[in-house]
């Protein structure tokens, strides 16, 4: 058996690991949490219980624990053969996943000022790979390169042009990788090259996003400079009125707390007051929580009104598809929302949509339909996957 490829996914307080062959079968995955806190923990998926990491709990000690674990299960001999790595901002730099060298590393450390949150630790995860697995592969997939075909009228923001000129101020777009597959998962499904496809992906994770693919493109996306703007997500306010941010200095607060509650207590959380859970919100306001089902609402409204904010950007509709944990679970999220579009013509089969497309072909529309409507799970890591072979052993040889 030849070693497998490693899929890191680095965040701010987790790091998700995936193996897969050079076939593209998934051996395994792993789910560290609660990073450099006392609550550190790693976990298996398949396997019950976690095992706490030893202080600090860094993202470093979870990828060798991750490794170790992988090596006492038969997955990997020595070490893999080449490591993928999820990089949020690739800015203007990247408009396709890059062999890391020194060069690379600098131009994704110059794209951190772009993405505070999330590139500082993706180049954690770069660097504590790069320690352990001296001489083997290492390939950056950025979640923005697939939104670098965006027309300039989709990415400018109406503000002076100084801002994009000095500081790169433009809407880039996130989630691309699982975008780009949805384009070509849904290709599959319908049979038509995806050269000549049309559809709306809906990402609805913890972040959510919604992208307008036209002929295998992105053409418009609902994140901007950053992955705060556009839908309501987890712990994001998604879009805001700019104007709020002179009402809460007015009232106090600095950028630094305006910015974190925005990212962290906001969205279902902040609506809710309870979850930013949106399995925990279902069954709360099947409970009768009021403010369970406001969040419930305001998310669907949202995203209803960005769907048809993407047919701007269109000239036909091969399928509106859903992903992400809600997409491909919520049938309550998913008819909730098309219920504010029944004037777009789109209709849902209430037994395919209950059913999460999974005996009809994926397929949830019913037939009076003017669109498709289509559930498709995302597979981010594979995408990661297939460019570390392609970019880090393909082209090394
Ligand atoms: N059956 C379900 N019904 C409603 N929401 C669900 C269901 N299963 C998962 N989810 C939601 O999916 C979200 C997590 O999505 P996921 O794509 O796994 O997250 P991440 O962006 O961290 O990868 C959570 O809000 C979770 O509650
Ligand atoms: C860019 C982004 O929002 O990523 P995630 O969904 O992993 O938070
Ligand atoms: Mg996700």
């Amino acid at each position: 058996m030849d070693d497998p490829i490693l899929v890191v996914n680095c965040g701010s307080s987790s790091l998700k690991i995936a193996l897969f062959t050079r076939q593209e079968q998934r051996l395994g995955s792993l789910l560290a949490e609660n990073l450099n806190t006392p609550e550190a923990c790693i976990r298996l998926s398949g396997e019950p219980s976690s095992l706490n990491l030893p202080e600090p709990g860094s993202h470093e000690q979870a990828l060798t624990m991750a490794i170790d674990l992988f090596r006492q299960r038969g997955l990997i001999r020595k070490a893999p053969l080449a490591v993928g790595h999820r990089v949020v901002h690739g800015g203007e730099t990247f408009k396709e996943p890059s062999l890391i060298d020194d060069q690379v590393l600098v131009a994704i450390r110059a794209c951190s000022a772009l993405a505070p949150l999330h590139n500082p630790v993706n180049l954690i995860g770069i660097e504590a790979a790069q320690r352990l697995f001296p001489g083997i592969p290492q390939v950056a997939v950025f979640d923005t390169a697939f939104h670098q075909s965006l027309p300039a009228h989709a990415f400018h923001y109406a503000l002076p042009q100084r801002f994009y000129r000095d500081w790169g101020v433009r809407r880039y777009g996130f989630h691309g990788t699982s975008h780009q597959f949805m384009a070509d998962q849904t290709a599959n499904v319908l049979g038509k090259p995806v050269s000549d496809l049309s559809l709306i992906s809906a990402h609805l994770g913890n972040g959510c996003s919604i992208t307008a693919i036209r002929n295998g493109k992105s053409v418009d996306t609902s994140m901007g400079l950053t992955p705060l703007e556009g839908l309501v997500m987890g712990t994001r306010s998604g879009d805001v009125d700019p104007g709020l941010f002179d009402f809460l200095s007015e009232k106090g607060m600095d950028a630094g707390e305006i910015n974190r509650i925005l990212n962290r207590e906001s969205g279902l959380l902040g609506l809710s007051g309870q979850s930013n859970d949106m399995r925990t919100l279902c069954r709360m306001a099947e409970e009768g929580h009021q403010e369970a089902a406001l969040a419930i609402d305001v998310f669907c409204f949202r995203l209803a009104r960005y769907i048809g904010a993407m047919m701007a950007s269109l000239t036909s509709l091969d399928a509106l598809v859903f992903t992400g944990g809600i997409g491909e679970n919520s049938a309550k999220v998913r008819a909730r929302t098309l219920t504010h579009l029944t004037l777009l013509g789109f209709e849902l089969s209430r037994e395919n949509n209950e059913g999460n497309g999974k005996n009809s072909n994926h397929h949830i529309e019913a037939p009076a339909s003017r669109f498709p409507v289509l559930v498709i799970p995302t597979n981010e890591e594979l995408v990661i996957a297939r460019a570390a072979i392609a970019h880090g052993l393909e082209r090394i040889g």
